[in-house]
């Protein structure tokens, strides 16, 4: 086994008040917990190269607007990944699940029910800290 680091372009997409979420395949890594579509950055590619790849992918859309939210590395038992997490803000296109992976919207204020990948945690916090500062700034 090596230890090299897997570099990742996570996904927050934004509409409203609300999240999209994918479910992770059985078969897969942390597999039938839900995540932030994204994936693995490929050689030569920047993360937001990345990540608008790994949208148009996964789920169908093209990305129009996005900025860095945060990174954060986390050592699985098995392998080390790097996610590099961007708010996405602005698409183009309805959402699928275009991996026959199932989608769903979520609420920023139920995020800490559901079951994600072990890294995330810290992400959810951050989200709904980040939509309550906006909510008491409106
Ligand atoms: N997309 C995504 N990956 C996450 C999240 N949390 C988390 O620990 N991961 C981990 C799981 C995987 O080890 C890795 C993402 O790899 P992936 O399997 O989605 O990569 P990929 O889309 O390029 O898929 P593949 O072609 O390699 O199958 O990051 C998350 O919220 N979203
Ligand atoms: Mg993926």
């Amino acid at each position: 086994m090596t230890n090299k680091v897997v570099h990742v372009a996570v996904g927050v997409i934004v509409r409203g008040e609300q999240i999209l979420l994918a479910l992770r395949g059985s078969k897969q890594h942390q597999g039938g917990k839900w995540e932030f579509p994204g994936g693995k950055v490929e050689s030569g590619e920047t993360v937001p190269q990345a990540l608008a790849r790994e949208l148009l992918e996964e789920v169908a859309i093209e990305v129009t607007q996005s900025s860095a939210f945060m990174q954060l590395e986390y050592a699985y038992p098995e392998k080390t990944v790097l996610l590099d997490i961007y708010l996405v803000s602005a698409f183009n296109g309805e959402p699928h699940g275009r991996e026959g992976q199932p989608l769903r919207w979520v609420d920023v204020n139920a995020l800490d029910s559901i079951e994600f990948p072990d890294a995330n945690q810290p992400i959810v916090e951050r989200i709904q800290q980040y939509f309550a500062t906006q909510t008491i700034n409106d």
